[in-house]
């Protein structure tokens, strides 16, 4: 088990700058997840802790080893990818085993890893098969099983999952997050798919254009985002956000600039549950999204397309209605994308109102 920290790390492709000054610790341990759009530089900072690619800059920390500069076999960390890069030639048992062979560890031992890593991830009966012998997530544990056997301080896993069909990849998160808690070593996950990382990490890095944008738990990311690329990147549907200047009627004590009002989709109050105070927009309902108790619409507003999710029974697509979110549910954020907390209430409780007078 270790500890990694990632001191003002930079990296430089040419003349290209993806990573500057970036700062990261990840707990001994922990399940953390980097997630974040494509290109924004989760692989190359794994590749970097990994020793696969030299940083420009900086220094990484793993244990009370500083390790620039150190080869990736003498790092004690294994990795797993996406595309398993099995032996096709070799059966199971030879595919675990092959690293240890090099490492000249005695047959008896080697015996002895091969059937105890195996029953953890459950493919003792398929010691002897061949990979293509073997389903997607089968080939998927014998990559996990052959990084295992080496026992490392650290699991570097690069979008591990996203080979496999829908239902394995749920059924492969749950497998992953008990091999976690069994091995008590630190994981480090990268993944762009923000529902993987909130089902899966303890702690989850967000990364947007090579910089972090909030390290947290899962559910303090959601709940008490840092930012505007945070508050959308991560929930599903999308925080709804709208220009401060189509919003009429909101009287917010805070010494800072408003640029930006959010709220999430479960706040917003519609039919029998309205209020007269928050935030109000009327429109005409689009589409309707039934997921069997809930309904998600989006509502096309005179501040352009919002989300609501209501537990209420189905409202008809076109037609016109109107939601209000209570006050207390709002997010601001400055004309930057930052985050401000301190505000209070506003002073007149009444109903503001989005897009202008309402049909
Ligand atoms: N070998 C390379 N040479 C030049 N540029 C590279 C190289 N590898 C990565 N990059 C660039 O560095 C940036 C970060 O790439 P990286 O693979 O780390 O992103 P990522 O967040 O892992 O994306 P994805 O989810 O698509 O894998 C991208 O803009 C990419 O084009």
């Amino acid at each position: 088990m270790a500890k990694i920290v990632l001191k003002d790390i930079s990296k430089k492709y040419k003349d290209e700058t993806v990573i500057s000054g970036l700062n990261l610790t990840i707990q001994d341990g922990s399940f953390t997840v980097l997630v974040g759009p494509s290109g924004c530089g989760k692989s190359t900072t794994l590749r970097m802790i990994a020793g696969l690619e030299k940083e420009s800059g900086g220094e990484i920390w793993i244990g009370d080893q500083c390790v620039n500069g150190t080869q990736p076999g003498l790092r004690d960390v294994a990795m797993v990818f996406q595309n398993y890069a099995l032996y096709p030639t070799m059966t199971v048992c030879e595919n675990i085993e092959f690293g240890l062979k090099n490492r000249k560890v005695p047959k008896q031992e080697r015996d002895a890893l091969v059937r105890e890593i195996c029953e953890i991830v459950a493919l003792t009966p398929y010691l002897d098969k061949k990979p293509q012998q073997l389903s997607g997530g089968q080939r998927q544990r014998v990559a996990l099983a052959r990084a295992m056997v080496k026992k490392p301080q650290v699991f570097i896993l690069d979008e591990p999952l996203s080979n496999l069909d829908a239902k394995l990849r749920n059924q492969m998160r749950t497998e992953l997050i008990q091999l976690h808690r069994r091995l008590g070593t630190t994981f480090v996950y990268v993944t762009h798919d923000q529902v993987e990382a909130m089902s899966m990490g303890d702690e989850i890095v967000v990364m947007n254009k090579g910089v972090i944008q909030q390290i947290d738990a899962p559910m303090k990311l959601y709940n008490d985002p840092d930012n505007l690329f945070t508050a959308q990147f991560i929930g599903t549907p999308s925080m709804n956000v709208v220009d401060v200047q189509a919003v009429q009627g909101l009287h917010v004590d805070t010494s800072a600039k408003i640029g930006y009002v959010g709220f999430r989709a479960e706040h917003v109050l519609m039919g029998a549950e309205l209020r007269s105070e928050g935030l109000e927009l009327g429109g005409e309902i689009m589409t309707r999204e039934s997921l069997g108790a809930e309904n998600i619409y989006q509502i096309r507003s005179n501040a352009g397309v919002l989300f609501a999710k209501t537990f209420l029974s189905s409202l008809e697509t076109a037609e016109h209605t109107k939601v209000v979110v209570p006050y207390n549910r709002l997010y601001y954020f400055d004309p930057d994308g930052n985050r401000i907390r301190e505000t209070m209430i506003p002073r007149q409780r009444n109903l503001a109102v989005i897009g202008g007078a309402l049909k």
